[in-house]
């Protein structure tokens, strides 16, 4: 931080004098001594406010950039930063000089709660303001809860801060956050305001002392969106304790609110919560350094550019994967096998297109898809001949897979990257065919694609650097989140949910019901339980798989045991279910009843419940009841274990990665950190033990016997999460 006089450019002769004091940098470092930012802004102002020649102050960041906030890793330390800013803030405010906030690039968290001590704010056109604390699992807790509603009203502070969502300025603007948007240098805009503003009175731009403004019907507002603060928040405490501290600001005195503030800053600081959201945060960013156990990395790989891309296959994912790219401005040549599936698939994309465009113009922004250059329908392979990179979309089948490769291989111009969207395919296989494995590569993305922000991208065996490092390029134009993972049956999130699934089947054989383990693992957090989750899907989806596999069907050999395969338990349920046309939502019937083929609401089915009395009698299967923690325990243990030995094959390089492809493709609760940083808060040796226990009962399903690598880290004393993989091959002695 830097503070001095400064002398506003292009002012009239007498030269007011006024400071400008600099804060904060946009990228805080790891160790940020943000006590020591503050500190520097406590002294700027109080010497801004002894010295009689300093008339009028402004406050700015350095090299163009505002605040981006607290430091977030000073929150898990014990120095705990962010509680210091209340009182600088309200010092600002206090101020008998104007305080103009030059506001450029970001204001966020206590970078924004600054600028609300301000008595003026000035942003640059471009600048985006917010209050994320929300999604690191806290609050605003320098004020702003009590400051926001103040100046700019219940609805719009509630919006802003429960969501944690950046605004732009001239949202900013609108909402009344902001003063002025100036196109121009802001700083000096900013100096120029605070020199007109000497001398004139204050009283009224201090928002402590205003009151929140009314609403015809604070209460009943104040209900309703309680209730869906809540239902977003699905077991996430940060934001209805932010909701608890605007209402305070609607129920009681700015002192008192800001009291309110504190305590429930102090909860969400001292909650799990608040930590795995922040180790979430940092695992996202932690994933865009990918490397490969051949050495391949981010740092030495450079992608190529991707001026035109082509989608093969207009069903579900392909629909969106072309909404994705037109989004992301790519042009975008979208390929079906005739004119019927054409039509049919063009329809859909551009409904989808509509709905985005709608979307985007509510923030302000246009999505230009009417424009041949942009968007290209065709039947035609020989329109690929010049496009950068190829998505292959087409239904989930390797031998048609390997035809359409052999085909793009001879067609595309062979600097052109080929991507297979598969969900658990094998990307050699299907390099194979082509005369360019090193170029072939495995995006996986989830549905709906336009909306899901995980793309797995699955390196083959001769994937070349580049080619992961343009399919990784390419995640973060369309705004996904890339996540770089080995070439193994399922990858690393299908991989993961197979135990889990298979787990929560087992438990309607021994005696549970769906809506029982649906229900107790919607409570743990997850968006949807896996039988709702099946029912969405399609059960039809896995049973062409374990058909193909041999599993199930006409190719089962004769006389093969209902509930073994390969000397394994096998439950043939899901198979049973499909076999009588219940595949889910689509047919209005599946694991729940539906309302009519292709409704939503779950209902729990009568028929299923007999069903399932009618297998355990035939099975001579004693019905049990199971418990909540049995059922969470199975489920969500058997699927980390998976995780223990995808890293111990180097399938991916870390445990935040398995977190992240979990919170975002896989409806994980974010406030639970991912699934390796819940084992992590659990106790590996509670899993361990929890494990071995299952195990024994149940010693026909190996996915209960504890991975290798999971026994390792006991015998080695239970080491943090950061350190697991420095253990990967590491001898112990106690093993
Ligand atoms: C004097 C007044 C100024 C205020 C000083 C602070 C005083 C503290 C007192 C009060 C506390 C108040 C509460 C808070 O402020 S909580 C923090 C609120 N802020 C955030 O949540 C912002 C989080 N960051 C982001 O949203 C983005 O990083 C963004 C700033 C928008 C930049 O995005 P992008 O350009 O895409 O870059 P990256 O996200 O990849 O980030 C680059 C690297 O910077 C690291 N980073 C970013 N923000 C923070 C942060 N707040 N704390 C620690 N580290 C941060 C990020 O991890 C990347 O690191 P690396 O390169 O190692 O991966």
């Amino acid at each position: 931080m830097s503070w001095g006089r400064h002398i506003a450019p292009g002012q009239d002769n007498r030269k007011l004098p006024e400071v400008q004091v600099v804060i904060s940098p946009l990228h805080p470092t790891r160790n940020s001594p943000c006590l020591a930012v503050l500190q520097a802004l406590e002294d700027g102002l109080k010497r801004a406010d002894a010295d009689p020649s300093v008339k009028a102050v402004t406050i700015c960041g350095e090299n163009g950039k505002f605040s981006a906030g607290a430091d977030i890793r000073g929150f898990s330390s014990p120095n705990k930063q962010g509680l210091g800013l209340g009182p600088i803030v309200s010092l600002i405010e206090r101020s008998e000089k104007p305080v103009v906030a030059a506001i450029e690039g970001i204001a966020l968290g206590g970078g924004l709660e600054v600028t609300l001590g301000c008595h003026y704010r000035i942003a640059h056109v471009q600048a985006r303001m917010g209050l994320p604390e929300v999604t690191i699992g806290l609050l605003p807790g320098a004020e702003g809860t009590q400051r926001l509603p103040r100046l700019i009203g219940v609805p719009a502070a509630l919006d802003i801060i429960t969501t944690g969502r950046h605004i732009s300025a001239s949202e900013a603007l609108k909402l009344g956050l902001v003063d002025e948007v100036v196109e121009e240098n802001t700083v000096e805009a900013a100096i120029r305001l605070a020199n007109r503003l000497i001398g004139q009175p204050l009283g009224h731009r201090r928002l402590s002392l205003k009151p929140v403004p009314k609403l015809p019907n604070m209460e009943a507002f104040l209900t309703e969106a309680l209730v869906k603060v809540k239902k977003r928040a699905q077991g996430c405490l940060a934001p209805e304790l932010c909701f608890q501290a605007i209402k305070a600001a609607t129920e009681q005195p700015f002192a008192d609110g800001v009291r309110k503030e504190r305590e429930l800053f102090n909860i969400l600081l001292t909650s799990g919560q608040a930590k795995a959201l922040q180790y979430a945060f940092f695992a996202e960013r932690a994933v865009e350094k990918w490397t490969t156990p051949s050495g391949a990395s981010w740092k030495t790989a450079s992608p190529q550019p991707i001026r035109k891309a082509a989608v093969i296959g207009l069903g579900t994912m392909g629909r969106g994967i072309v909404t994705s790219l037109v989004k992301a401005k790519i042009p975008v040549v979208a390929l079906e096998q005739d004119l019927e599936y054409l039509n049919t698939g063009r329809k859909a994309v551009m409904l989808l297109l509509e709905r985005e465009a709608m979307k985007m113009e509510q923030g302000g922004q246009t999505l230009d898809f009417n424009n041949p250059a942009r968007l290209q329908f065709a039947v035609d392979f020989d329109v690929l001949r010049d496009v950068d990179l190829v998505i292959e979309a087409v239904f989930e089948n390797m031998a048609l897979k390997k035809e359409i490769f052999n085909k793009l291989s001879r067609i595309c111009k062979p600097e052109a990257f080929l991507c297979t969207n598969t969900s658990a395919l094998n990307i050699d296989e299907i390099a194979s065919v082509t005369s360019r494995p090193q170029q072939v590569i495995g995006t996986h993305f989830f549905s709906p694609a336009h909306v899901m922000r995980l793309l797995e991208i699955i390196y083959g065996r001769h994937t070349s650097p580049t080619t992961i490092a343009t399919a990784m390029q390419l995640a973060k134009v369309m705004k996904k989140v890339g996540v770089v993972v080995g070439n193994c049956f399922g990858f690393v999130g299908n991989r993961m949910m197979f135990p889990y699934v298979q787990q929560a089947v087992f438990l309607l054989e021994e005696g549970s019901r769906p809506e029982d383990v649906d229900q107790v693992l919607e409570d743990f957090g997850f968006k949807i339980g896996p039988f709702r989750m099946s029912d969405l899907a399609g059960l039809d989806v896995g049973w062409r798989s374990r058909k193909d596999q041999g599993l199930t069907g006409p190719t089962l050999a004769p006389g093969t045991s209902a509930r073994q395969r390969h000397g394994y338990r096998y439950s043939p349920l899901p198979d049973l279910l499909c076999e009588k046309g219940r595949f889910g939502q689509k047919t209005g019937k599946g694991w729940y009843q539906y309302e009519k083929a292709g409704g939503r609401t779950a209902k729990p089915d009568p028929w299923i419940h007999s069903f399932l009395s009618e297998y355990r009698d035939t099975h001579q299967i004693k019905t049990r009841f199971i418990d909540q923690e049995e059922i969470l325990e199975r489920c969500l243990f058997t699927l980390i274990n998976e995780g223990f030995d995808i890293l111990a094959e180097g399938i991916a390089s870390g445990p935040e990665h398995l977190d992240v492809v979990y919170i975002n493709g896989y409806g994980w609760p974010k406030h639970r950190g991912g699934p390796m940083f819940y084992a992590s808060t659990v106790g590996l040796p509670n899993i361990l033990a929890k494990l071995q226990k299952y195990s024994e009962i149940h010693p026909d399903v190996p996915q209960l016997r504890p991975s290798a690598f999971l026994k390792k880290l006991v015998a080695m004393g239970n080491p943090p999460l950061n350190d697991w993989m420095s253990y990967l091959h590491r001898q112990s002695n106690k093993l």
